[in-house]
């Protein structure tokens, strides 16, 4: 591909901290072109003024929103905002032949009824929801590389679904009893001014939240249910840590064949991921720390079983605003456009 054929990418809702990343990774991706940013309360100014450390590398401004002019400028959009918002937007764009890829849930659940139940919004747009795919390329490589709209996963789903995607695919655990406890930096919950995000709340202490319905839960039930083939409900606990990046996600569930040991369950997990680029088992007896993730669209995973309660203790390591967001989101474009899907984004962090 050469220069001039480069496709041209907008970014609604660039000035958060989704849309940063999208610039970060996206300014250095050798197929595209970042043409259009978008916003609402920073439209008018220039992205450098919103993110100084950018001010030498682009020269845009971000824009209010106009799907017309959104769709003459690019070829590709990514939409990071707030849930409840991307619903108004993405079936215009794609009907003006866009290829979008949407940050927040609108979009990751087919039946309508459970994002109602869960996020409180009416919607009439069953047949453009049904149509779009689960952007989980570990789960739906084939499918996303033909898709025009892509439900980009949570972050807290990516980091436990990677988790447990051998173990429901393959039979190996009884799916209703998983429990996932997950735990995340900060700057999962976006840029916008919340007193429990304050540096005096937050700060010195870690503390569970949505206990017994946060609404990734039914998220990560949706993808159980299919690979199980039967309603799978599972129990999730979020926790906030005081940091500013990262989630580390340790997954319970009991087996089904009690004889299995560490070193099976490697096995199946090296094979399973041994096309998946962005996934990293490690050996025996090493587990993630987030750090190892950071900045990267890496997700390491560490493999456990415990033969005194035969249970598999996986703990999946992954970057929020990377394979948990907007590198996740960067991969599916690369499906989506045909490339490879490690291109232009980082693969190593800045650990230690
Ligand atoms: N943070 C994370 O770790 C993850 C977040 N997500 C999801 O990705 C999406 C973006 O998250 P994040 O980047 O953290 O969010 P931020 O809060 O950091 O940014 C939100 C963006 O949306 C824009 N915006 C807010 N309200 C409106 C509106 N009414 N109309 C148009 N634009 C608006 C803001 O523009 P302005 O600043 O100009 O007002 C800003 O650019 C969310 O749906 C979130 O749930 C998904 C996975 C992980
Ligand atoms: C630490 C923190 O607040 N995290 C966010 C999850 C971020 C995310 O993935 O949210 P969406 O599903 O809305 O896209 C939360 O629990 O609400």
């Amino acid at each position: 591909m050469s220069n001039t054929d480069k496709i041209p990418v907008g970014i609604v809702g660039a000035s958060g901290y989704g849309g940063v990343q999208l610039v970060r990774i996206l300014l250095d991706h050798p197929h595209v072109e970042l043409t259009y940013l978008g916003g609402e309360s920073s439209a008018g100014q220039s992205y450098g003024q919103v993110y100084p450390h950018l001010a030498h590398r682009i020269s845009l401004k971000v824009e209010s929103i106009d799907l017309d002019e959104i769709a003459r400028r690019c070829r590709v959009v990514f939409l990071g905002l707030p849930n409840g918002i991307a619903c108004d937007l993405a079936p215009q764009l794609v009907d003006r032949g866009c290829k979008v890829l949407d940050l927040s849930a609108d979009y990751r659940f087919r039946d309508l009824n459970t994002y109602e139940d869960w996020y409180g919004k009416s919607r009439s747009d069953q047949e453009v929801a049904a149509m779009a795919v689960y952007g989980l390329p570990e789960l739906n490589r084939e499918a996303i590389a033909e898709a025009n709209l892509i439900g980009c996963p949570g972050c807290y789903p990516t980091a436990s679904l990677l988790a447990l995607l051998p173990l429901l695919k393959q039979g190996i655990i009884i799916p209703e009893t998983a429990i996932i406890d997950a735990k995340s930096g900060t700057s999962g919950g976006g840029r916008q001014a919340k007193t429990n995000m304050l540096l005096a709340e937050a700060g010195g202490s870690f503390s569970a939240y949505g206990v017994g319905r946060h609404r990734h839960t039914p998220e990560i039930e949706q993808i159980c249910t299919d690979l199980a083939g039967h309603e799978v409900r599972i129990q999730f606990t979020p926790h906030l840590v005081p940091m500013p990046r990262g989630i580390l996600s340790t997954v319970y569930a009991t087996l089904r064949d009690p004889g299995l040991v560490r070193e099976d369950l490697l096995t199946i997990y090296n094979a399973f991921y041994r096309n998946s680029p962005w996934v990293k088992v490690l050996p025996s007896g090493v587990y993630p720390q987030t750090k190892w993730a950071l900045g990267t669209n890496l997700c390491y995973l560490g493999v456990e079983v415990d033969p005194r309660t035969d249970r598999v203790i996986v703990l999946s390591a992954i970057d929020n605003l990377m394979k948990g967001q907007s590198g996740q989101a960067v991969q599916c474009m690369n499906l989506m456009l045909g490339l490879d899907e490690t291109i232009g984004l980082p693969q190593l962090a800045f650990y230690p």
